[in-house]
């Protein structure tokens, strides 16, 4: 809806009425026609002000109504109809200018925004193109170069930066709506030749064919298979290029071959799911929007490793009281020294002064006496944290919640060793944890609803997108990613190599592929725990026998590797070979290919042909056949929280959704089929067992995955 007041006599004051963000339903662009067409009929009214109410001018589109059947009036031509109004139109902008918001604003001939506002065409993001003449008008109002980098990263600019690059004429800190109303009473009835973007000439880079080109190859390696950012290019080129009406079409074009792609319904789930899973339940019916966090003013970490530092120092940057306890001396001071540069580096990033007075360093785990919260981030050893557990329980003030940042281990167990087992959750970082967007809030059986609201809250406040979970071995992610690795082993023995596998998984999407990133993140990391859990010793004997553990085939590639001191880039040599101990670009290795040949004839394993679709599917759908189990054993509550932790923590592409939403776009019979397929040539793996919950699914006509919560809950209920 929209509302016209008449404010100062003579200006038209159009109010966009639609909570939260005032997007533009068919209501409001209905709202806006009407709005519209009575002030400039109206002769009383010399000039007009679009606003937002709530100080929020628009949040684009109402993405809810894209996929259904869209009615109401659409937004090209009532932009057009605003630009060709012989009255001057001002947009007032506070709070946000998305999207369509942006370009209703662009049509407008002058824009004023607050200071505090924040503008941008995010279109992209959503597996969109701005459709609304925004690909055409910007470019012709800021150039080319600025506009590819707007359009094509959907990022949000300031205010002041909006006003440096010319998309807006003036930045106020006062009331925006007084300051337009002011402005637009000083317009009326001059000449708006030149304001109406439309009909301005788009500025010629020079080079502009090196230009494109450049961009071209740069925004093609890092979609990595999305297509909106390449159909963004394009419709600017087109802006660049041709007369504006032509430009139109070629934008209406980009965007229809665009609206209804399988990417921008993944991007589009994607945005809805990260805000569904902030909205957590327990399996005991506590809520989050009925559980009250406690206040976190001062906090603590335990262990200042690789994830220690980067913990401390993404709560000292949330603006927080930090005590950063290590009680190895010369570790400590390392510490310090790095998350010195780490603050800098971030405060210089974000424009603000560097945190150091924020963290204090200390040897003794006492130091924790009167902090509101913990999180232990010591060596991944049960025994270890064990004791941590009991000397923090002794320690802390009563009330303090202690979390804990193991990847997998038993977040129950380590409760147990407390007094207050219900203070104890799991916050399960990713590394490099003062970057990475993703947190694991893990509830143990005896959490408190308060606990994990404190931890979800944290986890909001430093930023991060933060996903509660149940307590099981690896979690949610981790927990998937053993049987997607064991597939990625498997094939090696049967024929494949490293780079096979890896260039299958980055062609669908991934970053890097699963051995690349072993050697990133170093072979003995997973060794260490194989070894914990009575696997991970290479036994030496041959045939198949040799590769039966604990009842079910096994690989003993990744361990032969390390008894060899191949522990990925550290080292200069894993899966692939590096220039030197710390080299960053791998090479393919003779010696691992003559390895793999040798340890094949060893075990009398014959090599056969095996393409990126086997590839894809074993390592792909049986990590999604464990993401059944784990909304099975309800640990997740809906395929959301799986979908966000795999886009936010494990490189799983963007546009294709995450596994859960990837399979049911696959289709979930195909994904049994193939799994079903698959276990009868290779018996002896249970992950390729498909679970019930899928032949659940399958059988009751597979549902669409918004669908899917329900039938879990169902299921639960059954139980
Ligand atoms: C036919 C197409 C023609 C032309 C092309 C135009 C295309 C577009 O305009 S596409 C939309 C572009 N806009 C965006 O991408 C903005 C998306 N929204 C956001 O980035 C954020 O929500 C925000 C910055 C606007 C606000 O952030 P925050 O304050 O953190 O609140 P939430 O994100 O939790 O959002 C609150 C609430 O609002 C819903 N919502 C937000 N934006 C939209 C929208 N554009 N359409 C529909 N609904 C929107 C959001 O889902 C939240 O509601 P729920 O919690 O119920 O999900």
């Amino acid at each position: 809806m929209a509302q016209l007041t008449r404010v100062s006599g003579s200006v038209g004051l159009i109010t966009l009425q639609s909570p939260p963000v005032n997007a533009l339903s068919a209501a409001v662009r209905q709202g806006i026609v009407d709005t519209v067409q009575r002030a400039l009929s109206d002769p009383e009214v010399k000039s007009v002000v679009v606003c937002g109410q709530n100080g929020i001018f628009c949040g684009g589109a109402d993405i809810k109504e894209f996929g259904t059947n869209m009615s109401g009036p659409p937004l090209v031509p009532l932009i057009h109809a605003i630009e060709v109004a012989h009255k001057p139109v001002v947009a007032a902008i506070e709070g946000i200018a998305l999207g369509g918001g942006l370009e209703l604003a662009l049509g407008c001939h002058y824009r004023i925004a607050h200071s505090k506002a924040k503008l941008g065409l995010p279109e992209v993001t959503l597996g969109l193109l701005p459709a609304a003449g925004g690909s055409q008008r910007l470019p012709r109002l800021i150039g080319v170069p600025a506009a590819l980098d707007l359009i094509t990263t959907g990022r949000h600019i300031t205010a002041a930066e909006a006003l440096k690059l010319g998309v807006v004429d003036q930045v106020t800190a006062h009331s925006t709506v007084d300051v337009a109303v002011k402005f637009a009473l000083s317009v009326a009835g001059k000449p708006l030749d030149g304001r109406r973007i439309s009909s301005l000439p788009c500025p010629r880079p020079p080079n502009m064919d090196a230009l494109f080109e450049g961009v071209m190859k740069k925004v093609r390696q890092s979609a990595r298979g999305a297509i909106a950012p390449i159909a963004c290019v394009q419709a600017i080129r087109a802006a660049a290029t041709l007369p504006y009406d032509q430009g139109m079409e070629r934008e209406l074009e980009l965007m229809a071959s665009l609206f209804t792609s399988d990417q921008a319904r993944a991007l589009q789930y994607i945005f809805f799911a990260q805000r569904a899973v902030a909205r957590w339940s327990m399996p005991s019916g506590a809520r989050w929007d009925t559980s009250k966090p406690r206040p976190v003013h001062k906090a603590a970490v335990i262990g200042l490793g690789t994830m220690g530092r980067g913990i401390a120092v993404a709560l000292a940057q949330t603006g927080l009281s930090v005590v950063a306890v290590e009680t190895q001396e010369k570790q400590l001071m390392a510490a310090k020294q790095e998350m010195s540069g780490m603050l800098e580096r971030g405060a210089k990033r974000r424009g603000v002064a560097p945190a150091f007075d924020k963290i204090r360093y200390s040897p003794d785990i006492k130091a924790v006496a009167d902090v509101d919260l913990v999180i232990e981030a010591v060596f991944e050893d049960m025994a270890l944290k064990e004791k941590v557990f009991q000397q923090l329980s002794a320690l802390c003030k009563p009330g303090t919640l202690l979390c804990t940042n193991t990847s997998g281990l038993d977040v129950d167990h380590l409760a147990s060793q407390t007094r207050s087992p219900e203070l104890v959750v799991g916050m399960h970082f990713f590394a490099p944890a003062h970057v990475m967007k993703l947190l694991e809030v893990v509830y143990g059986s005896k959490s408190s609803p308060q606990a994990l609201a404190t931890a979800m809250q944290l986890g909001k406040k430093m930023g991060k997108v933060s996903v509660a979970v149940g307590n099981c071995r690896g979690f949610v992610g981790n927990r998937m990613l053993k049987p997607y690795s064991e597939q990625a082993f498997f094939l090696l023995e049967e024929g494949a190599t490293p780079e096979l596998v890896d260039g299958a998984l980055e062609d669908f999407g991934f970053p890097m592929g699963l051995f690349r990133m072993s050697d990133l993140s170093g072979l003995d990391v997973g060794w260490r725990v194989r070894k914990v859990d009575g696997l991970g010793k290479s036994s030496g004997a041959s045939g198949q026998q040799a590769r039966i553990r604990q009842g079910r085939r096994y690989s003993p590639l990744g361990d032969v590797l390390c008894e060899q001191g191949r522990f990925g880039q550290k080292t200069g040599r894993g899966w692939y070979q590096y220039d030197k101990p710390g080299g960053r670009v791998g090479r393919p290795d003779p010696w691992l290919h003559s390895f793999l040949e040798e340890y094949r004839a060893q075990h009398g394993l014959v090599a056969r042909r095996i393409d990126h679709q086997e590839v894809l599917e074993r390592c792909l759908y049986t990590l999604i056949n464990e993401g059944f189990r784990i909304l099975e054993d309800g640990i997740a509550a809906g395929p959301e929280e799986i979908d966000i932790i795999y886009v936010f923590g494990y490189g799983w592409p963007r546009h294709r959704g995450g596994p859960m939403f990837y399979a049911s776009m696959v289709g979930l019979e195909k994904v049994l089929a193939r799994l079903e397929f698959y276990q009868e040539a290779h018996p002896d793996v249970p992950y390729l067992q498909p679970c019930n919950l899928l032949k659940r699914l399958v059988a009751s006509g597979s549902p669409p995955v918004h669908k899917w919560r329900e039938v879990v809950k169902k299921l639960h209920s059954q139980l």
